[in-house]
């Protein structure tokens, strides 16, 4: 092994998840070439620009494209499945696998419609690696169509490698992974992923070997689990409403216990964005197909607590505003799913804005990062340069992705500018005390009216 060239990477698919792993594997030292059906995407990132942002991609992807001062010139993207097939030998798909239209299940066309692509333009031994998230079975089932479509036969072999980066922290995440899961059938597909991986492996991230089902549910299931930890703490934060109780401190105190642990236990408007909220639903979709549709209803109630919460935002704004939302006037603080992202699928945050607009209140929304795509989603809401112009003449804040910018808002400024000192918390991260001070009222979900 030691006398063989380099791998060559290729990167099907250059959206959140592509195209960090294509700049990622450049920074491992691969030689690797990216591909989209997008021309516009491979234009951009040809130029060093990101698609979308990521923290720390856009610094990546240019140490790495060729015609950047001391560029490794090691990353290359194209739309020519001809190009891919001859150029890799490890091939990474990592094209989305959104939720159908009207319905529960995963959109597995576009895997398909990649597999076939790339298949046949395999004319010599490829290692097939999917990343996507997809229902268990898929890899089984695209691993005969690979060796039946490919010209090379069973000199094609599939591997699942399912991704567990997070966004706004993808690069970091890709870098030094917390566990690098690989479902393979043979030693040479072990081989091959542990040289591609032989960075993070010598830095101490754990290597979990596996057959096909297990890897693509291990998937699942650590986002299932994930969104269950969000809607109980959602569900105890229902129960503080009405007992009068505090779910932040409730969620510091059962954090200390470390069999529980602190993290993903932020109550609020619950989980949004492209992965949570459409893979607990496709995993239910699979289950009942598989027959076991009894094991996993516990997700239907994580989905339902979830959906209930931006549904109890909105009540709560319009009980503040005395009633009824018609005519009122609301700044709304954030428009992405979270922090640190300018992603909008599914984002809590719009979806509460676009309540309130339908309602009859005139929404204002500003967002650091994510404005264009809001505007592209929500053409109707008006959207603002800044948070002070945000709220500018608001009868009520909201406050619903939790950007750093908007913790060191100064509630003083805000509230020389808004109609009415009110200001709600769906995130749960302003500090009550500080707005309270500058005489704000202040109501969150989950805490204590006063
Ligand atoms: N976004 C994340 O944080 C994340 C993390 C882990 C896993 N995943 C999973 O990774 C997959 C991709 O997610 P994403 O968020 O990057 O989606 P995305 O929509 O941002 O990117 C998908 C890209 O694939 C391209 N594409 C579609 N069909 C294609 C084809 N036939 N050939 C080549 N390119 C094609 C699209 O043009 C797009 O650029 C999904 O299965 C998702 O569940 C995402
Ligand atoms: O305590 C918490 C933690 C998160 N969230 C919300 O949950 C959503 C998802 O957050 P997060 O999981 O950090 O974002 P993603 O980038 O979507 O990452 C998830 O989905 C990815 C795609 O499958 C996986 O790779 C990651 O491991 C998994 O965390 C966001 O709307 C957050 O605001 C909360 O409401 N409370």
């Amino acid at each position: 092994m030691a006398n063989r060239a380099p791998l060559k990477i290729t990167v099907i698919g250059t959206g959140y998840l592509g195209a960090t792993h294509a700049a990622a594997m450049a920074e491992l030292g691969f030689e690797v070439l990216g591909l989209d059906i997008s021309p516009e995407k491979i234009a951009m990132l040809e130029r060093g620009e990101t698609p979308m942002y990521e923290p720390g991609l856009e610094e990546l992807l240019r140490r790495h494209v060729a015609g950047f001062p001391d560029s490794s010139g090691r990353l290359r993207f194209t739309t020519s499945y001809e190009e891919v097939g001859e150029f890799g030998d490890v091939h990474f798909i990592c094209v989305n696998t959104p939720q159908k239209h009207g319905e529960y299940g995963c959109d597995m066309s576009y895997v398909d419609s990649a597999f076939e692509s790339l298949a046949r333009h395999l004319h010599r031994p490829a290692l097939v690696v999917g990343k996507s998230t997809v229902p268990v079975g898929s890899a089984e089932r695209l691993a005969t169509a690979l060796a039946e479509l490919a010209p090379v036969g069973e000199d094609a072999e599939l591997a699942w490698n399912p991704e567990f980066l997070r966004e706004g922290f993808a690069v970091e995440d890709t870098l030094h992974p917390d566990r690098i899961v690989v479902g393979v059938r043979s030693e040479k597909a072990e081989r091959l992923l542990r040289e591609v991986y032989a960075t993070p492996l010598a830095e101490g991230s754990p290597f979990v070997v596996t057959d096909f089902p297990t890897a693509e549910l291990v998937k699942t299931s650590a986002n299932s689990f994930l969104a269950t930890k969000i809607s109980f703490i959602n569900a105890m934060a229902e129960v503080c409403e009405a007992a009068d109780g505090d779910v932040v401190k409730l969620a510091e105190a059962i954090g200390y216990d470390d069999r529980i642990g602190k993290k993903f236990l932020r109550a609020g408007i619950g989980f949004g964005g492209g992965c949570l909220p459409k893979d607990i639903r496709a995993f239910m979709a699979r289950a009942g197909e598989l027959g076991a549709s009894q094991a996993l209803t516990f997700l239907r109630e994580v989905d339902s607590i979830n959906m209930r919460r931006r549904a109890q935002m909105v009540e709560l704004a319009r009980e503040a505003v005395g009633g009824t939302l018609l005519g009122t006037r609301i700044g709304v603080l954030g428009a992405t799913f979270k922090p640190d992202s300018d992603d909008v699928r599914d984002s809590p945050a719009l979806n509460v804005a676009g309540q309130l607009h339908l309602q009859g209140a005139q929404v204002t929304v500003y967002d650091p990062k994510g404005m264009e795509n809001a505007r592209a989603v929500f053409p109707t809401l008006r959207y603002a340069p800044s948070a002070l112009e945000a709220v500018r003449g608001a009868d009520a804040v909201l406050h619903l992705t939790e950007w750093r910018e908007f913790q060191q808002l100064d509630p003083a400024a805000l509230g020389e500018v808004v109609a009415v000192r009110r200001v709600l918390d769906g995130r749960n991260t302003l500090d009550p005390a500080l707005w309270r001070k500058e005489n704000w009222t202040f109501r969150a979900l989950g805490r204590p009216t006063a």
